[in-house]
Formats: structure tokens, C-alpha cells, sequence
């Protein structure tokens, strides 16, 4: 079975829950099974107006009898209708394994959702029941309290719904496990909630889909293990259930061999669409976060043909257009970007926050997040038209002329990799040089960008290393190949100020010593006047303005541009420049 042991973000609002619903839905086996399901428990809910007979009703010439004469399936071993036992036994049948379903998940959720969130004493108690309560076998068990409680199936569903509990119970702890420490669980704990509504809101939001997984798996476990019971003649013989009618189509098998037929198929069907289902909601879950569908039509179209950039010109981005689906169609999130890049050059790409510096520069590296689209416009690199190039050629230039230095460095190394291991795979395949060669080199580099025992480093596991070292790996990294273009976006926004200034001296030194051209996403005017010959402001998905440093910092053109220096100015960031006072900012 699929692993559906992963923690999923949580599904927050309605119209998002809403498309998940729908996406299981458009996919084959989910539609399928659903449908099954819908039309059995349908027939099981409306079983008294849809039965044709009281499935009780003993008609003594129907014994055996074939379908026909009222009866649509004909009659069992003791003349009662087959179809209206058949629409009786899957009430019966349903509602043993809610019972099964409903102890199980309650007792193993709440469980597993305080023994990971409190861990300690109480996990370890809560792991010893568990284990105690999963080495039982569970047949003998459930025999005995038939036995001790009386003909009850449920009563002997309910007890198995206990034996079932540990198994919501793991699933539950492990996925707590994944999720408490996320930064949103200590936000909403110094927010001041408590943790009951933090186990009850946030945790439980988060691991609710692989347990609904779990419980349409655990339904088909409980509904096939109860047939099996009453099969085996437990259960009250006057009621109708689908393993009772099993049992008696076999002790009349040689008579009217069809007749186990029925209820057969109803618990396969019913099973195997339960099953079916749970593996359509995993595959959705595992397509990743909830999408919107694209929408069809794309507002403009790219264009055809692509003028040629001058010849100093490396990166030429004009007129370019992303957007993401939205409800109600394309929701454009660059809108229009025109900007180019000379060999050697740095340009500063500014702006407040979701002001688009991201997604362009992700276009250019062609790493949009799912949903995302280049709608118009185009990329040329070193007269390379990006967008018509495929992800075998996008992929080549990624690791060998295009480099990228990202914001979060410990959240782009491999935590199951040596840091070694992660600069000399590369390496060898982009380079095609060997082991010991890519060794040498990665030495080398990490000496190059100023880290103290190389040696160490380089064999050292991510955890190993501070945020400031680990950003020097990632520019090691990222220079090893000697790219022509490096897209660095905030490389020093998570890490320490002091470090801050360590990191971009050595950029900057590394952009000089092999004449990159580097676009640096910033949202810091004093990075820019520190390490950038031009600097292009964004606001809203478009460039307002686009200048070289001193021009931009000695007159800035736009209002918007005026404001984040005056914000700048007040913050003291800037140690280079200092913009000229305008009669707003002295107002
Ligand atoms: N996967 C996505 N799906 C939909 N919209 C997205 C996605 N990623 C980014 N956006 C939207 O694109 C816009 C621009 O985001 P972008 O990340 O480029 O901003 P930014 O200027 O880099 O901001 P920051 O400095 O905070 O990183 C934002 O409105 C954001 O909500």
C-alpha cells in the first residue's frame, strides 16, 4: 500500500477543499470508486423503501428458489428474498464497520495526536499499549469476547475497532511528530493559544488526510473481517448481513450455486471501491499542494520572433508576463518586465515584498512553482531564446552557465548527503571530470570562499554547519562551474548581519574574479549601493524604474522609488550612498 505516512500542509479554505474534492473526482479510479460507493450506501441507507419484501419473510416454496416470481435474485436456504436481504445486509454490514471505524480512529487519533504533540512519559506509555494491544491476535480475541458478550456483532466490531486503534495511533504520532516543530505551531503557541486548540486546530488540520486514507483502508479491513466473522456463524442469525448470507449460499452451494454470488460481489465491490478511493486521495496528495486548474485560454500569446540582443548583452527579458491560475482566470503576478544584463554586470532587482523580483527571477532559471506560466514576453541568453528551449537544454545551462544562490541555504542541502558528496556529484556530471578530480576542486572552492577547515566541511552533514558556512557552500556550488550568469535571490536575508557583509564581500569578489554577471534580488537599498552597477525597482509585477546606482541613488525618478530610499534612509542601511532629501521626505 501507497506510504501515506507524510504529514500534508493543511487544505485551509473551503473553495481550496472544494478543488481537492474536485481533483480526486476528475481522476478515473477516484470517480469510479466514489460512484460505487455512493450508489451502495445509497441502496444500504434506503434499504427499507427499495426492498421489496421483508428480508426476514420466510416463503416456504421459495427455498432455493431461482430468480423470479417476486423474488429479483430468487431465494436463500430458508426462502427469504435474496435482493432484499442483500439491501438489509448492507445497513448491517455498514454500520458494523462504523462502529469498527468510528472506536478505531477516535482512540488512535486522540492518542496519537497528545503522545506526539506531549511526547515523553506519556508517548512512551501510549507506544506500550499500542504495541501490547498489536501483539494480540486479533481473531482469538475477538472469538473470546463473542463468547464472553453474547451474540453481538457489534459489541465484536467494537472490540475490534480497539484492536484497530494502533494503527491511527502510529500514523497519528509520526505525522504530530513531522509537524511540531514547524514554525507555525510556535507561532500559534506564542500567539498564546493553547494547546489543546493547537493539537485540535493546527496539528489535526495538517494530519487529517492520510487519516482519512486510513480510515477508508481500515473501513474495507473491518467490513471484510466482519463477513468473515458472521461467515463463520457469529452474529445473530436474524438479521441480515452480507457474511451471514454468505454463509448460508455456502451451506447450499450445490443447490443454487449463484446465490453466493451477491453478497459476494456487494463486499468486493464495496471493499475494493473503499480501497480504490483511499489510493485515488493519496495520489492527489502526493501531486503536491491543492491547484487551480488552468485555464484554457491564455490572455496573450509569446511572441513569434525574438530581435538579437547586442553582443555585450548576456540576459535580454523583455516585455516578460507570469502568471499563476486563479479562480476566475489568470492572476499575473509580472506584468510586463523589460530588462537586460551585460557580461560582468550586477544589477539589483528591488522592491517591497511580493513586488515580483522572485518570480522573474525564477522565470529566467525556468523553476516556476507548479501553476506558474510565462503568458508573453521573452528571454534570451547569450542569444539563447529560453522560452523555446526544452528542460534537457534549460537543464544544461542551469548547472553550467546559469547559477542560483538561495535565500534559505540550510533548506537547499540535502540533510542525508555529506556536504562533499553534494559539490562533487555536480561536479562530475555537469563537468564530466572524475571523482578525485571533483574532490580536489570542491577543496579547493570551499578554501576559495573563506570557510576554516575546509577539510572538515567538506565532510561535515548539513546540521553540522552554521547558516553563514552553508551559504558559502551553496556559492561554492553555484561557482564551481564558472556560469556566466548567477541569479542570487536574498542570499543574505537569513543570516546573521555581521555575516551578512562576509557573504557579499565574497560575491562580490567571486563576481569579479570570473567576470559574472549577477542579478541580485534584494530587499536592501544598501546592498545594492554596495554591490550593484545598476538597480531596477519593482512594484507590483513591473519595473517602475531602472538606473545605474549613483544615478537612481542621486536622483531618483519614481515616488515609489523615493519612498524605499526615505525608508532606507531612516533604517541607516545604506553605507555607500545617501539619497538626496526631497521636499517630501523634508516634509
Ligand atoms: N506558487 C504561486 N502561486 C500563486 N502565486 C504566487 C506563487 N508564488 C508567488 N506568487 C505570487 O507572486 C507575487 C510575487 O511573488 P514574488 O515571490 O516574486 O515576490 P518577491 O518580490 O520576491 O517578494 P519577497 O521579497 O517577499 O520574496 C506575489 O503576489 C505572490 O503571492
Amino acid at each position: 500500500m501507497s506510504d501515506i505516512n507524510a504529514a500534508q500542509p493543511p487544505i485551509p479554505a473551503a473553495s481550496q477543499r472544494r478543488h481537492f474534492v474536485r481533483s480526486v473526482l476528475t481522476n478515473p479510479t477516484g470517480l469510479a470508486a466514489s460512484l460505487a460507493l455512493l450508489v451502495v450506501i445509497a441502496s444500504a441507507i434506503f434499504a427499507p423503501l427499495l426492498a421489496p419484501n421483508d428480508p426476514s419473510a420466510v416463503q416456504i416454496f421459495k427455498v432455493n428458489a431461482v430468480a423470479g416470481d417476486g423474488y429479483l435474485l430468487g431465494g436463500d436456504g430458508s426462502g427469504r428474498d435474496i435482493w432484499s436481504r442483500l439491501l438489509h445486509g448492507g445497513r448491517n454490514t455498514f454500520l458494523g464497520a462504523l462502529i469498527t471505524v468510528v472506536i478505531a480512529a477516535s482512540i488512535g487519533v486522540t492518542a496519537g495526536l497528545f503522545a506526539g504533540f506531549y511526547g515523553r512519559k506519556l508517548d512512551l506509555v501510549a507506544r506500550w499499549i499500542s504495541d501490547g494491544i498489536m501483539a494480540l491476535p486479533a481473531l482469538i480475541v475477538l472469538l473470546a469476547f463473542y463468547q464472553a458478550l453474547g451474540a453481538s456483532i457489534y459489541l465484536s466490531m467494537a472490540v475490534f475497532g480497539v484492536m484497530l486503534s494502533p494503527g491511527f495511533f502510529r500514523l497519528t504520532r509520526n505525522l504530530v511528530n513531522g509537524v511540531k516543530n514547524e514554525l507555525y505551531i510556535d507561532a500559534a503557541r506564542v500567539s498564546g493559544l493553547s494547546d489543546l486548540r493547537i493539537i485540535t486546530k493546527h496539528i489535526l488540520l495538517s494530519v487529517r488526510a492520510p487519516v482519512v486514507i486510513q480510515t477508508s483502508i481500515v473501513a474495507g479491513i473491518a467490513i471484510v473481517v466482519q463477513s468473515g466473522l458472521e461467515f463463520l456463524g457469529l452474529g445473530d442469525p436474524s438479521t441480515p448481513t452480507w457474511g451471514g448470507m454468505l454463509q448460508d449460499a455456502f451451506s447450499n452451494i450445490y443447490v443454487t450455486p449463484q446465490a453466493i454470488l451477491w453478497p459476494g460481489l456487494a463486499i468486493t465491490a464495496t471493499v475494493a471501491s473503499l480501497v480504490l478511493l483511499a489510493n485515488a486521495i493519496r495520489d492527489r496528495m502526493q501531486q503536491g499542494s491543492v491547484q487551480v486548474r488552468a485555464p484554457k485560454v491564455l490572455p496573450r500569446t509569446v511572441s513569434e520572433s525574438l530581435p538579437r540582443a547586442a553582443p555585450d548583452v548576456l540576459l535580454d527579458v523583455r516585455d516578460l508576463v507570469v502568471a499563476y491560475p486563479a479562480n476566475d482566470g489568470w492572476r499575473e503576478v509580472v506584468k510586463g518586465v523589460s530588462l537586460s544584463l551585460r557580461r560582468g554586470e550586477v544589477l539589483g532587482l528591488v522592491g517591497e515584498s511580493g513586488s515580483g523580483k522572485s518570480q522573474t527571477a525564477f522565470s529566467i532559471l525556468g523553476l516556476l512553482s507548479p501553476g506558474g506560466r510565462v503568458l508573453s514576453g521573452s528571454i534570451q541568453f547569450d542569444g539563447i531564446d529560453l522560452g523555446r528551449s526544452s528542460e534537457d537544454e534549460l537543464r544544461t545551462l542551469r548547472g553550467k552557465r546559469i547559477a542560483y544562490v538561495p535565500q534559505e541555504p540550510m533548506a537547499n542541502l540535502d540533510p542525508a548527503f555529506r556536504i562533499g558528496f553534494q559539490l562533487v556529484e555536480p561536479m562530475m556530471a555537469v563537468l564530466g571530470i572524475s571523482r578525485a578530480e571533483a574532490t580536489r576542486r570542491a577543496l579547493k572552492l570551499l578554501a576559495r570562499v573563506k570557510l576554516p577547515d575546509p577539510e572538515r566541511v567538506f565532510r561535515a552533514y548539513p546540521h553540522e554547519i552554521s547558516g553563514g558556512m552553508a551559504q558559502r557552500v551553496l556559492i561554492a556550488g553555484a561557482v564551481a562551474c564558472s556560469p556566466d550568469l548567477l541569479i542570487a535571490d536574498e542570499p543574505t536575508t537569513a543570516l546573521d548581519v555581521t555575516v551578512q557583509a562576509e557573504v557579499l564581500d565574497l560575491l562580490r569578489d567571486l563576481q569579479k574574479e570570473f567576470n559574472m554577471a549577477v542579478m541580485l534580488v534584494t530587499h536592501n537599498f544598501g546592498v545594492v549601493a554596495d554591490s550593484c552597477d545598476r538597480v531596477a525597482v519593482m512594484k507590483d509585477g513591473r519595473i517602475v524604474e531602472i538606473n545605474t546606482v549613483a544615478d537612481l541613488f542621486a536622483a531618483p525618478a519614481h515616488d515609489y522609488t523615493r519612498m524605499l530610499l526615505g525608508s532606507v534612509l531612516e533604517d541607516g542601511m545604506t553605507r555607500t550612498y545617501r539619497p538626496p532629501m526631497t521636499e517630501e521626505m523634508r516634509a
